[in-house]
């Protein structure tokens, strides 16, 4: 494909993720599967431009005119961020081939026109509406929260499955497939991988074997703030994709095989106890020279719940691949289901619907799809989730809230009505919450540092990882 006509399919690309609620990359996909004569690298330079441009999107709408058509956002990002000038610009629309059409008056005009001073939000890079929550949110630190947030090159994070192997043995097989993996700081499961050049994973001998999981480590964090012990019944209450559900499984079934292989004494670890009222992470020794269990023995009991059916399907391959094991159960909208649970569980997870602002940097176009009245909807939806959610925690048992959103409305608000519609769940301080296992001393040190009491909030600018949101109770009676 000549330059021109690769610009006229990133346009045709654009156009059709407007139009979707797919993400850009399946869009991407579908167009390079219905254009076989596209190579490698045309599709490549056509992902790269299609890219630049929704990270820029605010900015070339408004250069734009207003105009939110791919063509205009194309001819956009090559005067505003290549830096073209107008002769080559022109000479890339001469209309030939498979070239785009020649520039219209009214777009040479835009393209020639002084800058201007741009409002915040159009330099940040976000809806309006967006900036406006940030600098509620962060103060003086939004414009970095917003810039980290819409930053290309997001790394590949890499949750190792302990219930299979090591941490140690799986660096060594990344290491012989050619990669540099990097221990995540505050995931003692986690492995980073540089997104560039991008890593095949599931190509990945690790992978086929349930050795490794795509698993961001803040969303690693999240499944480790439960403090799922060996024994407990645990309740994934939104499984979605099942992301969670093999980090919870995982909990049970590591803490049951270390025991098991367990040949001398090691670290003393904090553990909280779901019957215990004081709050506080009990010291144990773990047992030297343990007899080998069975899993059923020591593991957990996980239901991973859903509204999707569809959902639940997916989820059960992924726990074989794993090797660990979750009863699925289809939820109704109103939390039906689930009765026989009623106050049963040592621990609820609640990772809610929510936005996935928290994620935009892997996904900058849904930052453009996100309206107001979609994140009022969110934030009711969460709190409903949550009360009925909370039906199932046991007097001691804990509940925790996440969502992978950057939005206050989606956070501390959709908490906060929970904390006043439900006073028998106290707060438990993060810094208890972070002694659990598989968390590292600098996870303990700095995120219970930028916690806020009972809540914890991740983002690229302040943890490296995507936005995260927790918030973790204990129910008193
Ligand atoms: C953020 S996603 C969960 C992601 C998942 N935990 C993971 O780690 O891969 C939220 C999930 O909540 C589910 N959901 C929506 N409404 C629900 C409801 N009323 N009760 C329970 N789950 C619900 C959605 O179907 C969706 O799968």
């Amino acid at each position: 494909m000549t330059p021109a006509a690769r610009l006229a399919a990133a346009a045709s690309v654009l156009d059709s993720i407007a139009h979707s609620r797919q993400p850009a990359e399946v869009v991407l996909k579908a167009w390079g599967a219905a254009n076989r004569y596209a190579g490698s690298k045309d599709r490549r330079a056509i992902a790269d431009c299609v890219y630049k441009v929704i990270r820029a999107r605010g900015r070339l709408v408004w250069a734009m005119g207003g105009r939110e058509d791919g063509r205009a956002l194309v001819i956009g990002s090559l005067s505003l961020i290549d830096g073209l000038p107008l002769d080559e610009i022109e000479a890339l629309h001469s209309g030939e081939g498979y070239g785009p059409r020649p520039l219209s008056k009214q777009e040479r005009g835009r393209i020639t026109a002084a800058p201007g001073e741009l409002p915040g939000w159009v330099a940040a890079g976000l809806p309006e509406f967006v900036v406006e929550d940030f600098k509620a949110v962060f103060g003086d630190r939004w414009t970095e929260e917003a810039h980290e947030l819409m930053a290309p090159r997001a790394p590949i994070d890499l949750r190792v499955n302990l219930a299979k192997t090591t941490v140690e043995g799986v660096e060594a097989e990344l290491t012989e497939a050619g990669l540099s993996p990097e221990r995540t700081p505050w995931s003692a499961a986690g492995l980073r991988l540089s997104a560039e050049p991008p890593p095949n994973v599931q190509a990945l001998e690790a992978f086929k074997q349930g050795h490794i999981e795509i698993q961001d480590e803040g969303s690693q964090v999240a499944c480790w703030l439960t403090g799922v012990q060996p024994g407990m019944t645990v309740v994934d209450y939104c499984a979605g994709g099942g992301g969670k559900t093999l980090g919870l499984a995982m909990l049970g079934q590591s803490a049951a095989t270390q025991a098991a292989m367990v040949e001398t004494p090691a670290a003393p670890v904090a553990v909280w106890s779901p019957v215990g009222g004081d709050g506080q992470g009990a010291v144990v020794q773990p047992k030297a020279k343990a007899k080998p269990v069975e899993n059923a023995e020591m593991g957990i009991r996980l239901i991973a719940c859903d509204v999707v059916q569809k959902r639940l399907d997916n989820i059960r391959p992924r726990l074989t691949r794993a090797g660990v094991k979750a009863d699925l159960r289809l939820l109704g909208q109103n939390g039906g289901g689930v009765e026989d649970l009623n106050g049963q569980a040592d621990v609820v997870l609640v990772d809610a619907p929510c936005s996935g602002s928290g994620t935009w940097r892997r996904r900058p176009e849904d930052a453009w799809r996100l309206k107001t009245d979609e994140v009022e909807r969110l934030h009711d939806l969460q709190t409903r989730i949550l009360k009925q959610a909370s039906l199932l925690v046991k007097p001691g048992g804990r509940l925790v809230f996440i969502t992978c959103s950057m939005l206050r409305a989606e956070n501390e608000a959709s908490a906060e009505a929970f904390e006043a519609a439900c006073p028998d769940f106290r707060p438990v301080p993060m810094t208890e919450a972070l002694k659990a296992a598989n968390l590292t001393e600098a996870a303990r040190e700095r995120l219970g540092a930028v916690a806020d009491g009972h809540r914890l909030r991740l983002s690229p600018a302040s943890t490296g990882t995507d936005g995260f949101f927790a918030a973790v109770y204990e129910r008193t009676a």
